[in-house]
């Protein structure tokens, strides 16, 4: 790698004391009003102490004509509100307050949430020409071999200065430093020498970067993580090298050149570039793309855990060229904190992070992009993951290329706000310290002792680049005068540290599941089809088959075997090695019937699997895609889409509903109705019959009283009948005469003597008086037309006969004697038995 050459530091001027102040850009002093934001007023500078760094008259003429950095080429077409790049970064004499950028009501059209990755990805053939010409080097980005690199590239460059340096830089092609032996406190020994991987020194910044992030920007094309970063104390030339200015445009601008540069040398593959820029500040982290006052109110988190880390709500935007990344690293700058402080007039008071995420996959049939599998569901991007879609069997490579400034360690100042800041500055660069020496301390020993990532936001941030997840490329920049030996020591021996540790970064490949298992299993279908025929052609039981026979189906079983094999593969999650076992080994010895068994078997065993790949579709399908500590906005989300998916379901279940649930009910109700009304009629009728039945129950218990009671009167009058006939015994015998019943009835015989003549008075009084009440009458209105039989004898008597009988009633004088009727006592009630309704 070449290293610059030292020749400015041999222009030194004679060493006076040389503030690098930067003029005011034409923007800045637009916005002075931006001084008013400041709490320390611009004049009270002027009365601060001021220890600012020396100088080479080269870099002071630089920086005392150039405006500020971001430093990309100017692109036609840049909106032409901001005058220049250095207009986007204001002077800020004390810490600007947010919300107060030029750039605060700007909201991107290219937020990647807003824009169809789809529509916006970049090809060989849409890469415009001026995004690649300049000083990029073609024959060296072609040479570039990312290779694999498991140390961490260390690289320091030395800042000119116009102080005489402290340090030996006169042997840089020897990749080392040390101090010169005048400086050296103990004589007794000689300086320590550091080695590393690359010396630089002087203000060319196009062979720093070629010499330490070439390299890292082509791995990160090639799909590596990759991560730059500049490290040492203030003042000592990290800005200048990240971001550099309009004649030397640092790593930033002339990695994303790099960038547009391998597009268009990479026809197969099409690209979708997203940038976010953030900055570290007090140990909060803001989104420097996002309108000040939603970072105010919604500071960006790091979440998830371990070499899962993410930020979120983090803004990116999509860019397609090199003018869109110019505006994005401009809006950037302009809301980044930057101040002056005793060493630097534009100190960069926090760490910012410029990330380049970088998605890229085979470019589809016909040199088309665009979603080309449809039916495949669009899943929504996982946090921190890819936006394109695995399509059509290609896979998406995605990487991140993270360049980051550190803010600079620096001593106590003179003023209270600088010295809060610096305080956090120093914190979280002692945990880096910290992080890196445990990181190196456990690759060299082997050991795993715990990495205190988690005690700055910083060292968390990089936890998955630092735990070996990325290539890593350190820049450590110092100021060689004597007065910074100390800080330059410390900053030798940071670099020297983090050399050791161990990285072992690898490609991220998402790979599109569904295309890759269909085409296995076709090409199975297939083989299996092939073997079946060769199956067919096998000849008669008992032949052995020839060695090519053999030799082909072995190979067709292989081919099926590995199929199967990469589909479970595919399948498994997490690459878990427990997948179901391969068929069985065939023996292509075996008769054709033995083998014919075997391949029925392992027909079976294939049918198995086809079911175990189906079963494990389904349980990948219906694992949550958020890991348990997602945050919750993420898991708001996740139940949104859950959400809309039973949604969906709704929708089919009433799709079924109204295709066949409708109808199938439409049935049912028919043969209801038509059955109820048949089920009505029944119980109607069985309700009638039973009806019926009590009815003639009841008729059925009258005429059981009817009979009852005509038994009863039966047995009375025959009871009568045989007491009459005793008492007619006991009359006298000229008179006696036996009442025979008149022919045509007693009714007749009565109604005829009725008409002869009429009974005696006094007796029919008494006769009728009574006869209502007649035991006989069964029914009132027959008294006159039917009499009584008592009656009938009462009228078969005569006139004499008559009163003797009724004298004998009366007086009881009968004759009966000692057994007849008591005086007193009626003997008609002795006949009928003492009955009360008796006449009496
Ligand atoms: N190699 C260099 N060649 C010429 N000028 C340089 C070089 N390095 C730094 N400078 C100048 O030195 C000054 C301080 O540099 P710079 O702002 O990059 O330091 P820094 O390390 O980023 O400081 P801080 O940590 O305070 O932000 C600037 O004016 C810059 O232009």
């Amino acid at each position: 790698m070449a290293s610059t050459s030292t020749s400015t530091t041999g222009k030194l001027l004679k060493p006076t004391h040389f503030t690098p102040k930067r003029p005011l850009s034409s923007l800045s002093s637009r916005i002075g009003s931006d001084a008013s934001r400041s709490s320390t007023p611009v004049n009270s500078l002027s009365s601060a102490k001021k220890f600012k760094a020396l100088l080479s008259s080269e870099a002071r003429t630089r920086s005392t004509v150039k405006t500020k950095p971001p430093a990309l080429d100017s692109v036609p077409g840049t909106p032409t509100k901001k005058t220049g790049l250095d207009a986007a970064r204001p002077k800020t004499p004390n810490t600007p307050k947010r919300g107060e950028s030029p750039f605060a009501d700007d909201r991107s059209e290219r937020d990647v949430s807003r824009v169809d990755p789809e529509e916006n990805l970049v090809d060989f053939q849409n890469v415009e020409a001026g995004d690649v010409s300049g000083d990029v080097d073609e024959a060296m980005l072609r040479a570039t071999d990312p290779g694999t690199q498991d140390k961490v590239l260390v690289s320091i460059r030395i800042r000119p200065s116009e102080a005489p340096p402290a340090w030996d830089t006169a042997n840089t092609l020897n990749k080392t430093i040390k101090l010169l032996p005048q400086h050296h406190r103990n004589s007794g020994t000689s300086p320590p020498e550091f080695h590393f991987d690359e010396i630089l020194t002087g203000s060319e910044n196009k062979p720093v970067y070629n010499a330490v992030a070439r390299s890292h920007v082509c791995a990160a094309m090639d799909g590596f993580n990759a991560v730059i970063f500049a490290y040492g104390q203030t003042a000592s030339g990290k800005t200048f090298t990240l971001s550099g200015d309009d004649e030397q445009p640092g790593i930033i601008p002339r990695a994303m050149k790099d960038v547009f540069a391998y597009i268009r040398r990479t026809p197969t593959r099409e690209y979708l570039l997203r940038c976010s820029y953030l900055e570290i500040y007090n140990e909060t982290i803001h989104d420097l793309l996002a309108p000040p006052s939603s970072t105010a109110a919604q500071p960006v988190q790091l979440q998830g855990t371990g070499a899962n880390v993410f930020l979120s709500p983090l803004r990116e935007e999509v860019v397609t060229s090199l003018k869109g990344v110019h505006e994005v690293l401009a809006r950037g700058w302009g809301n980044r904190r930057t101040a002056s402080t005793d060493w630097n007039e534009r100190s960069s008071r926090s760490h910012s992070v410029f990330r380049v995420v970088i998605e890229s996959r085979e470019r589809g049939e016909g040199g088309g992009s665009g979603r080309q599998t449809p039916g495949l569901g669009v899943r929504p991007p996982t946090p921190g993951g890819p936006r394109l879609q695995a399509l059509g069997g290609r896979s998406v490579q995605t990487s991140v290329l993270s360049l980051i400034d550190l803010a600079g360690s620096e001593k106590a100042t003179s003023d209270k706000v600088r010295t809060r800041e610096g305080k956090y500055i120093n914190t979280s660069l002692l945990t880096l310290g910290t992080v890196i020496a445990t990181l190196a301390e456990n690759a060299s020993k082997n050991k795993s002792d715990h990495v205190p990532y988690r005690n700055s936001k910083l060292t968390r941030m990089l936890q998955p680049s630092l735990s070996g997840d990325a290539r890593i490329s350190v820049i450590a920049t110092i100021n060689p005068d004597l007065s910074a030996v100390a800080e330059s020591t410390s900053t030798l021996l940071f670099a020297q540290r983090i050399k050791k540790v161990q990285l072992s970064a690898k490609k991220k490949e998402v790979v599109d599941t569904d295309a890759l298992l269909e085409r296995y299993r076709q090409e199975i279908e297939e083989l299996k089809k092939r073997l079946a025929e060769k199956e067919a052609d096998a000849p008669v039981k008992g032949r052995r088959l020839s060695a090519r026979e053999s030799k082909a189906m072995k190979d067709l079983n292989s081919r099926i075997r590995q199929l199967t094999n990469l589909i479970l593969t595919s399948q498994t999650v997490g690459g878990d090695e427990s997948r179901p076992s391969s068929p069985a080994k065939i023996d292509f010895d075996m008769s054709p019937y033995q083998l014919q068994q075997e391949l029925l078997s392992a027909r079976r065993e294939l049918d198995t699997q086809a079911t175990q790949i189906l079963s494990l579709e389904a349980t990948l399908l219906a694992r949550p895609s958020l890991p348990p500590d997602a945050p919750e906005s993420d898991k708001d989300r996740l139940v949104a889409e859950q959400a809309r998916t039973i949604r969906e379901l709704e929708i089919v279940v009433r799709g079924y509903e109204e295709n066949l649930g409708a109808p199938l009910r439409a049935v049912r109700e028919d043969v209801e109705r038509e059955w109820s009304e048949k089920v009505e009629k029944e119980v109607r009728r069985r309700e009638e019959g039973e009806a019926w039945a009590a009815e003639l129950v009841r008729e059925l218990e009258k005429e059981k009283k009817a009979r009852t009671r005509l038994e009863e009167e039966r047995q009375a009058l025959a009871a009568f009948v045989s007491r009459f006939d005793s008492l007619t015994a006991i009359l006298p015998a000229p008179s006696a005469r036996i009442l025979h019943p008149t022919p045509g009835g007693a009714a007749a015989a009565f109604a005829g003597r009725q008409r002869q003549r009429a009974p005696p008075a006094t007796t029919l009084a008494v006769v009728e008086e009574k006869e209502t009440d007649s035991p006989m009458r069964l029914d009132i209105g027959k008294v006159k037309t039917e009499p009584s039989l008592l009656e009938e004898m009462w009228d078969g008597l005569d006139a004499e006969d008559s009163f003797e009988v009724i004298e004998m009633l009366k007086t009881g004088t009968s004759g009966l004697g000692k057994g007849g009727v008591k005086r007193g006592e009626s003997p008609v009630r002795e006949v009928l038995g003492g009955k009360e309704n008796l006449p009496v």
